[in-house]
């Protein structure tokens, strides 16, 4: 090889010579390439004139006369070009070079308008003029600009058979042409050579279909052994997912060969799937840039290109699939099937996206363009009609308005569970698969999908696999006590989930008994409330489990932070639709055992996150502590403890002397009541995290197995709430007297349930020195399991009980392990 210095070639598209101005920033950008280097410059036609001329194509065989007007048009337009950007002493001589072509071109179409008849071979011929007339007028503007240039036609460097549009180079026989014409060259003057076109031995024009620029780029670049080929463009570089479906892609800095070949191959527009093809033997790096933002670093393509933070690189999808399924039992066995369908698929030059064969052998899919998909199935039925008649097929189908979606990269070769991966991320998408598929190489798995889901896919995919973050909605009904500190705590921990775990979590709205606001975009977490006040609209229960269940985000979490049976009741609904529910209401674990049976049901077959942990001891792992024993397969012999927050509260603060109705006002205050103090009182809150909690053992039991022993009336149900508050000091003398009476035995008063031998009771207790009930303070709950495995000591979980703080960090964590169970 002749060169001494080092080449780059620069590929500019249509858009970037689409203008004068445009042109003459292309000669900026090569001229800022440092003088020691080749220069090589491969261009395209100028924008739009390549569809202009299929127009003239078409005009003509339609004998409207159009062509003619459109060839006018585009002359003039060239002729502007040339007149903005070459010399003065040059003009004459380019004129009549470009003459002789407009000449060559008017013929051409005129014939068309004639015969009638566009052969693929006369069609290579008007299309190459595009770039024909855009060569001479780059070199001119290197000229104009102080660079010595000239402009070569592909045809004479570019060998190819005469598949018209879509030609094959003989790479041997080009390589050659091309070093020995750049050998007749002086090093440092630009070439300009004109892209996409290339000739047979015989000298007949040829195209190499869409995209084609880049592969004369690459076929140059390989033959001149160039150091780098660029590829110039209008998008900063190739990106990890289209962004017009993924606002969150960003452009990859590195990609392999194999990856960007993937990527062209399923759907990434930036390049064809041929454009590495010829850079990979000599590992010859591509650097695609943006004409408009040279500053960009743009994305690097090398053999081995730095790996991603995981496994893959890129989400891609095409749309316009047609899925062709051969069905039949007698495909099982009969070799052959598949290489048959290939053969005659090819034979008609349709191109197959993908294969995907059930294991049982009785089905085998196969994806083409939807364009392809008629041609491809009356090929199919024909080629198999023998099978089809003999039933050995038993059918052959088209399924049409598909996609594909991708995830590519050279690092998911070897690696197990991608594949499971993928089916779940677009699983929790709710997104069906209706087949997959791994290339050989591994670099790709794909699986096509109905065309309307393409972007929730790739969103989903994008997601779980690139960004590794995970997105995330919650709906939260109920913002009183407990609501408003769970959205103030979550405020505060935004930034946080979201900076060290990748966890975006968005609130999608809100509700309470009076207003709902569903903004499933996303409302800022301290402007929460403000905005359910100003936007919200009445509740209306029906319609906001409506609006949760059939336009729910993916991965919604409802926190049901009420205390309400209404809202408890839709539980199963939620679930149903794949809604977690995380909840401190007691309700719904407390209703008839058949509602509270079909609602573990649901929850454990549709996989969906059903957790309750705050309903008994708040914020303290009481059921989960249960579970796990319960895993360990130890057999629970008693549960005995202080279950409300609320009465341990009361006692502690009457046997300080305080009166009872000043004790209830303060734990009312505190945030340690129920909605209504009554369900404390009565001993009813305490009773359903007995029920709780002995379902949770498994007992099939009702709220009417619990005896319970009230601690006020119980014809004060019926009152007012304010009227029962007002009365509450009608017991202080009775509870001062119980208190004083325990004391003098040097006993205490506490509220203690239990369950045994399948009885669940609650009743006021006094309890000496010796029992670990008596030294529990503030709001303490104390509860005791033994069990075969924690017989002679019990196992026990002590800690406050209720309180807006510990039952908002309880709803936190329970909130966490949904989402993670939801990943
Ligand atoms: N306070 C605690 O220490 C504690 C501990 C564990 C569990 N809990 C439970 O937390 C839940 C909430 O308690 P709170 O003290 O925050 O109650 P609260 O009365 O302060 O707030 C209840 C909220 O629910 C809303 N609401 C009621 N009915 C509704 C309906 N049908 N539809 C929509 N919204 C409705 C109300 O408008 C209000 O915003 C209760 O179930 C309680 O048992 C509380
Ligand atoms: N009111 C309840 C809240 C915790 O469930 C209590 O006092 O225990
Ligand atoms: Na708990």
């Amino acid at each position: 090889m002749a060169t001494t210095r080092p080449v780059r070639v620069h590929k500019f598209g249509g858009t970037s010579v689409a203008t004068a101005d445009r042109i003459r920033r292309v000669v900026q950008l090569v001229q800022a390439e440092p003088e020691t280097v080749r220069r090589v410059v491969v261009v395209s036609a100028l924008g739009g004139v390549t569809d202009q001329l299929l127009g003239c194509i078409d005009a003509a065989l339609a004998r409207t006369g159009g062509h003619r007007a459109t060839i006018e048009t585009l002359r003039q337009r060239h002729q502007e070009v040339l007149e903005a950007l070459v010399l003065p002493e040059e003009r004459t001589a380019l004129e009549a070079q470009l003459n002789a072509h407009w000449q060559a071109l008017t013929e051409l179409l005129d014939g068309l308008y004639l015969l009638r008849e566009c052969t693929p071979r006369t069609r290579d011929a008007i299309l190459s003029f595009g770039e024909r007339l855009a060569a001479p007028l780059v070199a001119a503007a290197f000229r104009a600009a102080g660079s010595a240039a000239i402009a070569l036609e592909a045809t004479e460097l570019v060998r190819t058979d005469d598949t018209f549009g879509e030609a094959n180079v003989d790479f041997a026989t080009t390589h050659r042409l091309i070093r020995e014409r750049f050998a007749a060259i002086p090093e440092d003057q630009v070439v300009v050579v004109t892209g996409f076109i290339g000739a047979t031995p015989e000298g007949v024009t040829t195209t190499l279909g869409r995209s084609g620029s880049d592969y004369t780029a690459t076929i140059l670049g390989a033959a001149l052994e160039a150091e780098l080929v660029v590829i110039w463009t209008d998008v900063d570089g190739v990106m990890s997912a289209d962004p017009r479906l993924v606002p969150e892609a960003f452009v990859l800095p590195h990609l392999s060969y194999r990856e960007a070949a993937e990527m062209a191959y399923f759907g990434a527009k930036v390049l064809h799937p041929r454009t590495m093809e010829p850079l990979q033997a000599k590992k010859i790096p591509l650097r695609i840039r943006n004409t408009l933002r040279p500053e960009a670093p743009g994305t690097l393509i090398t053999a081995d290109a730095p790996p991603p933070p995981w496994y893959a690189r890129a989400v891609t999808a095409i749309r316009d699939i047609a899925v062709l399924m051969l069905e039949g039992a007698g495909m099982l066995g009969t070799p052959g099937i598949s290489g048959r369908a290939f053969l005659a698929l090819a034979e008609q030059k349709i191109n197959v996206l993908l294969v995907s064969q059930a294991s049982s052998e009785q089905s085998l899919c196969l994806g083409v363009r939807a364009a392809d998909a008629e041609a491809a199935l009356e090929t199919l039925r024909r080629t198999f009609a023998f099978e089809l008649e003999t039933g050995r097929i038993r059918r052959i189908y088209v399924v049409p308005e598909c996609a594909t979606v991708s995830v590519v990269g050279d690092r998911m070769r070897h690696q197990p569970g991608l594949a499971g991966r993928m089916f779940s991320a677009l699983g929790q998408a709710n997104v069906n698969v209706l087949a997959i598929a791994q290339g050989a190489a591994e670099t790709n798995i794909s699986a096509v999908i109905a065309q309307r889901d393409t972007q929730r896919a790739v969103q989903a995919l994008h997601e779980t696999f690139i960004l590794r973050t995970m997105r995330a909605h919650l709906f939260l009904i109920g913002v009183g006590v407990i609501g408003k500190t769970l959205l103030d705590m979550l405020a505060r921990q935004i930034p946080h989930l979201q900076a060290e775990e990748g966890l975006e979590l968005r609130l999608a709205g809100l509700a309470t008994a009076e207003r709902m606001l569903w903004q499933p975009a996303g409302i800022p977490w301290n402007e929460a409330r403000e905005r359910l006040q100003a936007e919200g609209e009445p509740m209306d229960l029906d319609r906001l489990v409506q609006l949760l269940t059939t336009e729910r985000p993916r991965r919604l979490v409802v926190v049901d932070a009420t205390a309400s049976e209404e809202v408890a009741r839709r539980y199963p609904e939620l679930l149903t639709a794949g809604v977690a529910v995380v909840t401190p209401n007691k309700r719904a674990n407390t209703l008839p055992y058949a509602f509270y049976q079909r609602l573990r049901e649901v929850a454990r077959e549709r996989r969906v996150p059903y957790r309750y942990e705050t309903t008994v001891g708040a914020g303290l792992p009481v059921i989960a502590t249960l579970q796990d024993l319960l895993l360990a397969g130890d057999k629970v012999q008693r549960i005995e403890g202080v279950f409300s927050g609320t009465l341990a509260y009361l006692f502690n603060q009457m046997a300080e002397g305080v009166p009872f109705s000043e004790a209830v006002r303060a734990a009312r205050e505190a945030g340690y009541t129920e909605p209504d103090p009554r369900d404390d009182l009565s001993g009813e809150d305490v009773a359903r995290k007995l029920l709780i909690l002995a379902r949770e053992l498994g007992l099939p039991v009702e709220r009417s197995d619990v005896t319970v022993q009230p601690l006020v009336p119980s014809e004060l149900r019926s009152v007012s709430l304010e009227e029962f508050l007002e009365r509450l000091s009608d017991w202080d003398a009775h509870w001062q007297e119980q208190i004083e009476k325990a004391r003098q035995q040097g006993q205490r008063l506490h509220y203690i349930g239990r369950i045994e031998d399948g009885r669940l009771a609650v009743n006021v207790q006094a309890v000496g020195p010796d029992s670990p009930f008596y030294n529990l303070q503030g709001t303490d709950n104390l509860i005791a399991f033994t069990t075969t495995y924690y017989c002679r000591t019990p196992l026990v979980v002590r800690g406050p009980g209720a309180g807006p703080q510990v039952t908002a960090a309880g709803i936190l964590s329970d909130l966490r392990r949904a989402l993670e169970q939801m990943r």
